[in-house]
């Protein structure tokens, strides 16, 4: 398998995930198909459906998995449609499902705006074919709706500055580039040494506003329930505080029709940190339907 991405607490989200002896699975973030990789090494008499927004994503699953032709099935789809793909597969109850959120390695790396560490477009879709790009945010929002999406999906305390600094400039010309955004926050926001970098803030903020990322899991959650069978499992990985706010409050809000099986979420040990530093905001959190 090539590694375009180390899937984020594969073994535990796996044998979470596979603890009720399934058969029918869902990956609804298939990715590089790290974790279906993993579910069908594991549980040979399992099949996958895999669901992607991002068809560059869907490639390299179909590449990864070859070796497990017949067992799993893949959908280029937004998640919060995962009923449609489940009603064109025929599908009517499942054992479990997955989500491994946020973006891959591979994503990152592709030329499509996601890291400020290289001069791009300012794009940022995970799927090519929707209509928001972080050129339209950046270039069209209001101040007041962009220091909003700064502040409540980036947590950046300088919110209010940047969007300042973004509608300054854009009076002058186009902002095009992730290059020419960075200059624009590291104009307003000191960069101190040790410390991250002050775009990485600005960057989630508008991916996840481009995304539609929190509306999507909000959406997507409650769909499970409709397809989860009794004892079937819901496996969530999240790596922002506010994805795994809805998460949290999902359990809380469907308690009598999931237990979850995580108390606290369960985060990635010092030894996967160290190996993929990525990894080092992720939470887990699962349940079993009752
Ligand atoms: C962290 S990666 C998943 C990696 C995968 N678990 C693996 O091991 O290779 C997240 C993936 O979720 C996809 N994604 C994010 N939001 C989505 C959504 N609303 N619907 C479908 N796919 C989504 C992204 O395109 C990306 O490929």
């Amino acid at each position: 398998m090539i590694m375009h991405h180390f899937p984020v607490l594969l073994e535990t989200a796996t044998d979470l995930l596979l603890g009720n002896g399934g058969k029918l699975y869902v990956d609804c973030t298939v990715g590089a198909g790290g974790h279906t990789r993993r579910i069908l090494e594991k549980n040979p008499q399992a099949y996958v459906i895999g669901i992607d927004r991002d068809p560059q994503a869907l490639k390299l699953a179909e590449e990864n998995l070859r070796e497990f032709e017949g067992r799993f099935s893949l959908y280029h789809a937004n998640f919060v449609h995962l009923d449609e793909v489940l009603l064109q597969e025929g599908v009517e109850q499942v054992d479990g499902f997955l989500f491994d959120l946020g973006m891959s390695m591979m994503q990152l790396k592709s030329a499509r705006g996601f890291s400020f560490q290289r001069d791009e477009f300012l794009d940022m879709r995970m799927d090519p074919s929707d209509p928001i790009t972080a050129y339209h945010v950046v270039n069209r929002y209001s101040q007041r709706d962009l220091e909003r999406i700064l502040r409540e999906y980036g947590e950046e305390p300088y919110a209010s500055r940047i969007a300042r600094a973004i509608v300054l400039r854009r009076k002058e010309k186009p902002i095009e580039t992730t290059g020419e955004l960075v200059q624009i926050v590291l104009s307003v926001v000191p960069y101190r040494r040790g410390r991250i970098h002050p775009a990485t803030r600005v960057f989630q903020a508008i991916r996840i506003e481009v995304n539609g990322e929190l509306r999507n899991l909000k959406e997507a959650l409650p769909k499970t329930l409709k397809f989860l069978r009794k004892g079937g499992r819901l496996v969530v990985i999240s790596f922002h505080s506010l994805e795994d706010r809805i998460v949290k409050n999902f359990f809380k809000e469907h308690s009598h029709e999931i237990k979850p099986l995580t108390k606290k979420p369960i985060t990635p040990s010092r030894e996967e940190i160290e190996k993929n530093p990525p990894s080092r905001s992720a939470k887990l959190r699962a349940g079993e339907k009752v």
